[in-house]
């Protein structure tokens, strides 16, 4: 069993009221998983103030609180501890009481707004090649040495991650690759945690609902690589805009990597088609199987960040270009009827959609039209949406609109969103259908041979989120469904 004291180490304090040594049998942010013996830590969040459910923690018996206000009522036999951020106080604490775990492993963490899951998940794959016990925390699947945890976010919470940590940790994990979303480093998620590097991959727009300005959703960022430690790398994208900035106040050891400028880790796109890259990196050819200039920008941040943790460049190189990308991240099929291309990707952001649009505009061979399934996420960032509905129109023959997750919004009322503002040539291209099942078949029965069929913005999901409830529903399932019937 933990004592308080112990689990309190490098917390920022403001004052303990009780005893000091008391017993910790689990750490809770959520008072309805409290049970007797529970430290709960009281945090502010969007929605409510954990501070409000402090009572009904100590009534589940919580024997010790973390908070940063205390309650005008304390209860004889609990210890109170004040700190200063309790969501800062929840990370350390949680890293704590679940032994530590980032000291004893190589944890890699990847951020940025595209690009995280595909690098984490291709580090994880790579490091398995390379003969090590790996761990993989993405918004796919967490995984520890093979076996699959689900998912629920892309960074968990501060409790769930750690414990995770702790379990790969004492599964003998040596190298774990997660992701770090903005909204984990802004929450304190990974407070505690020490990275042995980190990864940029880019920033364009994205969640501007949750950080409300470019600015603050930069800033949340950087304070990702402005909390690392001397002895890690920080590996930036030289090519964006904002790559330099991300590392302007790091202690870490400041690496690049680049398709267009001078940096550590150089690479050359020779060759771009549906058979994969053939790229320089560093000067020597290699051949990879995904697709598309993102995915060379993805590989040199992988290739930087093993070469960074001491790994063989020949070896590195040998492993990754066997490798395929991160379930739902340009996945295609092809109808064995008139040869139609069709991808699923999980582009939902207007960058991703000019990239993964771009992509197949490169990979046409002659005239085949793209048709574009596309929608936007309920209670997400609104302003993208628009922005969305024009790059698709832009970049593609014909578009269909239709839903993605409406979650608790009216599907019709994001559909008019997407639609608002598009100009007269874009006006021309589209059709909403807002049953997404309906929105692919029409989209494969408007196909002719050879074309290409994007559906994008769900990727690997096997779910539809519609009023809460998650209903089941697979991209690639139901194009695979409705090539069938084609081919019929
Ligand atoms: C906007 C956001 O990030 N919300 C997260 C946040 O919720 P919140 O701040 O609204 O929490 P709250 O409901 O106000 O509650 C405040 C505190 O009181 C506690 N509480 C609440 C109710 C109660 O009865 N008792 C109790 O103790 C809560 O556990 C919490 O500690 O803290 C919760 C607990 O950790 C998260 O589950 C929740 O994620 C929600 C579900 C979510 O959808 N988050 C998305 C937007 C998200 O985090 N996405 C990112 C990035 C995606 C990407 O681009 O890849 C991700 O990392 O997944
Ligand atoms: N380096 C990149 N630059 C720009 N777009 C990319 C890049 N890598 C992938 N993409 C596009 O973005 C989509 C999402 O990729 P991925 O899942 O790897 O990103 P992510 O950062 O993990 O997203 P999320 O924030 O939802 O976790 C892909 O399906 C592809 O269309
Ligand atoms: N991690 C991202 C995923 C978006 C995926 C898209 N299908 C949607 O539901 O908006 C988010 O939570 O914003
Ligand atoms: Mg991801």
């Amino acid at each position: 069993m933990k004592v308080l004291a112990d689990i309190l180490y490098t917390v920022r304090l403001r004052a303990v009221n009780g005893d000091s040594n008391a017993p910790v049998s689990s750490v809770q942010i959520d008072s309805r998983k409290v049970e007797a013996g529970a430290l709960f830590v009281a945090v502010k969040g969007t929605a409510s103030d954990g501070h409000a459910f402090i009572p009904k923690a100590v009534g589940l018996g919580a024997t010790a609180i973390v908070c940063e206000t205390l309650p005008s009522e304390l209860k004889e036999g609990v210890t109170y501890v004040q700190v200063e951020d309790s969501a800062e106080a929840a990370g350390i604490i949680a890293h704590n009481f679940y032994g530590q775990p980032s000291g004893r492993m190589k944890l890699v963490g990847v951020t940025g707004t595209n690009g995280k899951t595909t690098i984490a998940t291709l580090l994880y794959k790579l490091f398995n090649g390379l003969g090590y016990t790996c761990g993989l925390v993405s918004t796919v699947e967490n995984v520890i040495d093979g076996e699959v945890i689900p998912s629920t976010h892309t960074t968990p919470d501060a409790v769930s991650l750690n414990a995770l940590l702790g379990l790969m940790a004492d599964r003998g994990c040596t190298h774990v690759f997660m992701e770090v979303s903005s909204h984990a480093v802004h929450q304190r998620r990974i407070a505690g945690l020490h990275f042995a590097g980190a990864l940029f991959s880019n920033i364009t727009h994205d969640h501007l609902d949750y950080h409300k300005t470019f600015d603050e959703y930069i800033k949340a960022k950087k304070a990702f690589f402005d909390g690392l430690s001397a002895d890690a790398f920080a590996i930036t994208n030289a090519d964006d805009k904002r790559g330099a900035v991300m590392l302007q106040n790091t202690a870490a050891n400041k690496l690049s990597y680049s398709l267009r400028t001078v940096a550590d880790f150089k690479g050359k796109i020779l060759e771009n088609a549906l058979t994969g890259l053939v790229m320089t990196v560093n000067e020597q050819e290699v051949h990879f199987r995904l697709i598309g200039e993102f995915n060379a920008y993805n590989l040199l941040a992988v290739y930087g960040a093993a070469v960074s943790l001491g790994e063989d460049k020949q070896e590195v190189l040998q492993v990754l270009s066997n490798l395929t990308g991160a379930e739902g991240r340009f996945d295609y099929l092809v109808s064995a009827k008139g040869r139609v291309l069709g991808i699923v990707d999980y582009a939902h952001t207007p960058d991703a959609l000019v990239n993964v649009l771009s992509t197949i505009k490169k990979l046409r061979k002659g005239h085949e039209q793209i048709i574009t399934v596309v929608g936007c996420g309920g209670d997400r960032d609104k302003t993208k949406r628009p922005i969305m509905g024009e790059v698709a129109c832009t970049h593609s023959d014909k578009v269909i609109f239709t839903s993605d997750n409406p979650r608790s919004e009216d599907p019709l009322q994001i559909l008019a969103d997407m639609e608002e503002g598009l100009s007269s040539a874009a006006r021309r291209k589209f059709v909403s259908i807002p049953d997404r099942k309906q929105a692919i078949k029409t989209a494969v029965s408007m196909a002719g041979p050879e074309d290409i069929l994007l559906i994008a913005g769900k990727g690997h999901e096997k779910y539809q989120d519609v009023k809460g409830v998650k209903q089941h529903f697979d991209d690639k399932e139901v194009l695979q469904e409705m090539f069938e019937l084609l081919d019929k």
